[in-house]
């Protein structure tokens, strides 16, 4: 089968063409972006040789078409254009936001302007959703702090263990805000510093997060979400916590999230005492995760580790593609990190 990137010369896109270069099911076709078109991918991603001398070609229907799957890395507000004039042959995997959300008035609040509309949502593990992106012909891959949160959080949800008050602070490497330069990621305001940055339930993540738990819950979920910037290229650690349901103790909650993870083929339960770090996972479309009670506080606190650019972008979205197009899930995904 055959696909094709658009937005090939980003940072998705880079990590899209990295793992589809080791899948055996999928060939890749056209490659494409903005500015870049015209260019070779050898000029972006240089870490990619075996692409080197691909031609860059122009993001447009014409040259999308024609591939079993087409996978969208471009910038917020392009993919629905780009969507509407592919036929349902295609599948269309967006890494985008456009098709994530649920609600018109949370896609007004935290992006703006008109929602395209609701897509599949690309995260296997929550429940029911294998079935419906084996259906699929469209699918929005989440967001990389939704990722890490949901699949942090989910458990408990599922299992009735926590109330629906769910406080978040995750740290994200500076590769999650893209490849165009932007003033706070110079080199001399990110090294050295951790920062805070859209605080006070402002980040646009934040309505994404509460969907997806809600939707587990199956009542509201309130997410207070505070995000940080790290000094590191790649990855996400988040920190969930939420109070714990009456009676709970450590060893049910444990009990619950090895029950409810035990299948799954990227979700690690770290062993106790162990706690997740970044580096687990780093070019791996893993979730590495520890949950445990703090007794005094009456909460569940859970840690997540990903790396943003594959279980949180490019690991997740051919996840989700393999499974709509008949492939085993696991196909071409590393689950092995780097270490140091
Ligand atoms: N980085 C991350 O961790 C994550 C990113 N995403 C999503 O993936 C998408 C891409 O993000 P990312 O790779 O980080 O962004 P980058 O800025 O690194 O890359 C953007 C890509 O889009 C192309 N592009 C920009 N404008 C246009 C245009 N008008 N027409 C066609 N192509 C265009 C660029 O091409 P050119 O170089 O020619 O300008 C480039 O290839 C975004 O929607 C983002 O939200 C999702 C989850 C996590
Ligand atoms: C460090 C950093 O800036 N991260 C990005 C998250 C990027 C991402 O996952 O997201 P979208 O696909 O939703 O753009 C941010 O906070 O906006």
């Amino acid at each position: 089968m055959k696909a094709a990137v658009a937005g090939a010369s980003g940072y998705a896109g880079g990590e899209l063409l990295r793992l589809l270069l080791a899948h055996p099911g999928l060939d890749i076709g056209t490659l494409t972006a903005g500015s870049s078109a015209g260019g070779t991918l050898g000029e972006h991603q240089p870490h990619l040789p075996a692409l080197a001398d691909r031609v860059i070609e122009e993001t447009s229907p014409e040259t999308l078409g024609g591939h079993d799957v087409v996978f969208l890395a471009l910038p917020h507000g392009q993919s629905a254009a780009i969507a509407n004039r592919l036929g349902p042959d295609t599948l269309i995997v967006d890494c985008g936001a456009d098709f994530r959300l649920d609600s018109a008035a949370d896609w007004a609040e935290f992006y703006g302007g008109p929602h395209a509309g609701t897509w599949p949502y690309g995260l296997p593990e929550l429940p029911g959703q294998r079935a419906v992106l084996a259906a699929a012909t469209r699918i929005a891959v989440p967001g990389c702090y939704p990722t890490s949160v949901t699949l942090g959080m989910f458990p408990a949800f599922a299992a009735g263990l926590v109330e629906p008050d769910v406080v978040v602070v995750a740290a994200s490497g500076t590769s999650g805000a893209g490849r165009s330069p932007k003033a706070s990621l110079l080199g001399s305001e990110v090294m050295g510093s951790v920062s805070a940055y859209g605080v006070g339930g402002t980040h646009r993540h934040t309505p994404e997060m509460t969907q997806n738990l809600s939707a587990v819950a199956g009542r509201p979920v309130t997410v207070s979400f505070t995000p940080t910037l790290a000094p590191m290229s790649r990855g996400i650690l988040a920190t969930c916590t939420a109070p714990a349901a009456p009676g709970l103790t450590r060893a049910r909650l444990r009990e619950a999230y090895q029950e409810i993870l035990k299948d799954e083929p990227f979700v690690t339960l770290l062993p106790e005492g162990s706690w997740p770090a970044t580096a687990m996972t780093l070019g791996a479309n893993t979730a590495a995760l520890q949950v445990t009670l703090d007794e005094r506080a009456g909460r569940v606190v859970v840690v997540v580790a990903i790396d943003n650019l594959t279980k949180g972008t490019a690991g997740g979205a051919i996840q989700s593609a393999n499974l709509a197009l008949g492939l085993p899930e696991e196909l071409g995904l590393p689950t092995t990190g780097v270490s140091p």
